[in-house]
């Protein structure tokens, strides 16, 4: 008998197996509200104009293909640092904080779970909190990092909103000293990000239980448009003295999903304490894939070191926010005015970032799928980006019908 003949098959991936499913339905009035990825207007992928820029620049200079070291290029891990922690972040200025390259968020996801599964110095506190619901892909991960994972309220469904005081009591029950994941903003599946008022209630029971914030900041800019004002939890953090850890991503803010640029940082005491940190990540990510890759890494590095490419990113990730916020609004008129669809939809346009958390149950998303080739996640997820100007009606008709 061979030798794999008891593999069992796997279920599909509940983000990723629904574009599978898409790209297999011949209809031509399909539309895929799955996967988190920005389309333009016309529901094409968008490559940004400055990272095209940035690729003629490395071309022109001729750039070699040699390995990056084990924690990435130099100049890429103090850009990406810059840009999430801001220039005035006393650690940075300090030179405290640890940072390598990473592949993409998942990558440093991944390296900060095996490094704190391995180095946490809280015994046996080696679980991790998720906000409840979260990224699909958090659990899965985090227990392969070898951690525990449990949960904390943060979605209300009978508000569509936070559910802040679940939040709180979960977090005040937390053992001393567990992991909490906090999405800095954009939050992955509900779209519902804690206000700034609530980010410092949040950081004050943080402090109090000792418990260790780690921040998944994967849409810096691609949430409000401003990536100053999407790093608000992250930057409120460190200068309350946190010691957070932090998970970036290139993915969304440039549009650079298949190159896998992000990084993973953690705030240590003194420089001292940053070069051992530093020191023992590289034992962690050698034996993992040895060193990253290195073209978006550069791309990267040309935009965030260059004025003039920097700023014209700023406008077109905030193009990006913009034509996302203004399909909420277009879908919000669609649903109430051209169809009167009942139910409360309000939460379409107060929710922010790449999804909107639409209330649509399993059953209804699975109608969806089947009688209107419309495609999203069974938890009724909704990627804003894949919605435009000539699909927004149709998919607001085939809603109706499904909770009418
Ligand atoms: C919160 C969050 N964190 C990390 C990632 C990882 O992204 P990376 O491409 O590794 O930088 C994603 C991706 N989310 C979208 C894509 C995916 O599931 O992979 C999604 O939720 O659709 C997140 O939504």
């Amino acid at each position: 008998v061979s030798l794999w003949a008891n593999v069992p098959a796997g279920p599909p991936d509940p983000i990723l197996g629904v574009s599978e499913a898409f790209k297999a339905d011949p209809s031509p009035k399909k539309i895929n509200l799955g996967v988190g990825a920005y389309r333009d207007e016309n529901g094409k992928p968008y490559v940004l104009p400055s990272v095209k820029k940035a690729e003629t620049i490395l071309l022109a200079n001729k750039v070699n293909k040699e390995y990056a070291p084990i924690t990435g290029e130099p100049e890429f891990t103090k850009l990406a640092a810059r840009l999430a922690y801001g220039e005035a972040s006393t650690p940075l200025n300090e030179n405290r904080i640890a940072v390598t390259q990473s592949i993409s968020g998942t990558g440093a996801l991944r390296v900060g779970g095996a490094f704190i599964a391995r180095h946490y110095p809280r015994e046996n506190r080696r679980i991790i909190y998720l906000p409840k619901p979260s990224w699909g892909n958090h659990t899965p991960l985090f227990r392969d990092s070898g951690l525990e994972v449990r949960g904390y309220r943060y979605f209300d469904k009978d508000t569509v909103g936070l559910d802040f005081k679940g939040l709180k009591e979960d977090l005040k029950d937390a053992p001393e000293g567990s992991i909490v994941l906090l999405h800095a903003c954009a939050h992955n599946p509900t779209g519902i990000d804690p206000t700034p008022e609530q980010w410092k209630e949040i950081s004050e029971i943080v402090k109090e239980k000792e418990l260790f914030p780690f921040f998944d900041m994967a849409y810096q800019g691609f949430a409000s448009g401003s990536p100053d004002k999407d790093a608000f939890a992250v930057r409120h953090f460190v200068s309350e003295g946190h010691q957070i850890a932090l998970a970036q991503s290139f993915a969304k803010n440039m549009g650079l999903y298949g190159e896998r640029v992000g990084a993973f940082s953690l705030v240590t005491g003194s420089p001292e304490e940053r070069a051992k940190v530093d020191s023992q990540v590289k034992i962690v990510v050698r034996p993992m894939y040895s060193n990253p890759p290195i073209h978006g890494a550069r791309i990267v590095s040309t935009i965030l070191s260059t004025p003039d490419l920097h700023r014209q990113w700023e406008q077109e990730v905030k193009g990006m926010a913009d034509r996302i916020i203004s399909m909420r609004e277009k879908l919000y008129d669609a649903l109430t005015k051209d169809f009167a669809t009942p139910g409360e939809w309000g939460h379409i346009k107060s929710q922010i970032g790449m999804f909107s958390f639409t209330g649509l149950t399993q059953p209804q998303t699975k109608a969806l799928a089947e009688k209107a080739s419309i495609y999203m996640t069974a938890d009724g997820r909704i990627s804003m980006a894949g919605l435009n100007s000539s699909n927004v009606q149709y998919f607001a008709e085939s809603v109706h019908k499904a909770v009418t």
